[in-house]
């Protein structure tokens, strides 16, 4: 199996307290995995991790062998909502076009290709009609659509998604999960850190259940069951299977 991530011994401490431990993973191209766990079990941190935000205590992670740096093209990140300044004075198709920056380079200005690219992923994701709107005058699903768009147009070959779906109404959270479908039939892998666990099998194909710890990693017919959600979740688990 071709291993699009895989992390290696992994320690991640924020002032000196470790919040991840020891976690090996590893994620097989092609997939459309949730990152699962309570409040405050690291999945945040695992992801920013992952793409060199934070400097591990100890270990490493690779993407089809290599390190961050250099594949760092091929891959995209779509943040938590609440930590982007939504103030900052630019447009929707500003926000968009900027996206297609890492395949420009920094000293070439974009132009009309790259804006022709970044209405196709506003059309995408049904948010063209805002495309002169100021980000700042948004609703969350919309600004969720955005960063959607954004992350499409940069073209990456697997996307990580800090809840995407949080703050958003039914209908955007249908043409969330509809757009990742559509990126894993075309062979991109998907990770999202995901809160609701009554659609994790409705919604995807593979599972990491996180706490500090690696729980369990795999297929989710094969890892999403009572005992390990139990030990991710303890008490809280009685609920979802009652
Ligand atoms: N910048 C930081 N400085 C210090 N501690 C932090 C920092 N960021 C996160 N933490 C702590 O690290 C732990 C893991 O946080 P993280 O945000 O990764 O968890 P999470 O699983 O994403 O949580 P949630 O589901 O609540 O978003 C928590 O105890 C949190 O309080």
């Amino acid at each position: 199996m071709e291993y699009a991530v895989a992390v290696n011994d992994l320690t991640v401490a924020y002032h000196k307290k470790p919040v991840l431990w020891d976690i090996d993973l590893e994620i097989p191209s092609g997939v459309l995995m949730a990152i699962v766990g309570p409040n405050g079990a690291g999945k945040s941190t695992l992801i920013k991790t992952m793409l060199n935000m934070i400097k591990p205590v100890t270990g490493e992670t690779r993407f089809w062998g290599e390190v961050y740096e250099k594949q760092r093209k091929n891959i995209g990140y779509v943040p938590q909502r609440g930590s982007v300044d939504w103030d900052f004075p630019t447009n929707v198709l500003d926000v968009v076009t900027m996206g297609t920056y890492g395949e420009l380079g920094w000293f070439k200005r974009p132009g009309k290709k790259e804006k022709e690219i970044a209405i196709r992923a506003l059309e995408k994701v049904d948010m063209l009609p805002f495309a002169d709107r100021q980000i700042s005058q948004l609703s969350g699903g919309q600004q969720q659509r955005v960063f959607l768009a954004r992350a499409l147009v940069q073209n990456a070959d697997i996307y990580f998604m800090d809840e995407p779906f949080q703050g958003v109404d039914a209908k955007t959270e249908r043409a969330i999960i509809s757009l990742l479908r559509e990126l894993r039939s075309i062979g991109k892998t998907v990770v999202v850190v995901h809160h609701d666990l009554q659609t994790v099998e409705e919604y995807f194909d593979w599972v990491t259940l996180l706490n500090k710890v690696i729980i369990a990693s795999g297929p989710v017919e094969k890892v999403f069951n009572e005992e390990n959600l139990m030990k991710a979740y303890k008490s809280k688990v009685d609920k979802l299977f009652s």
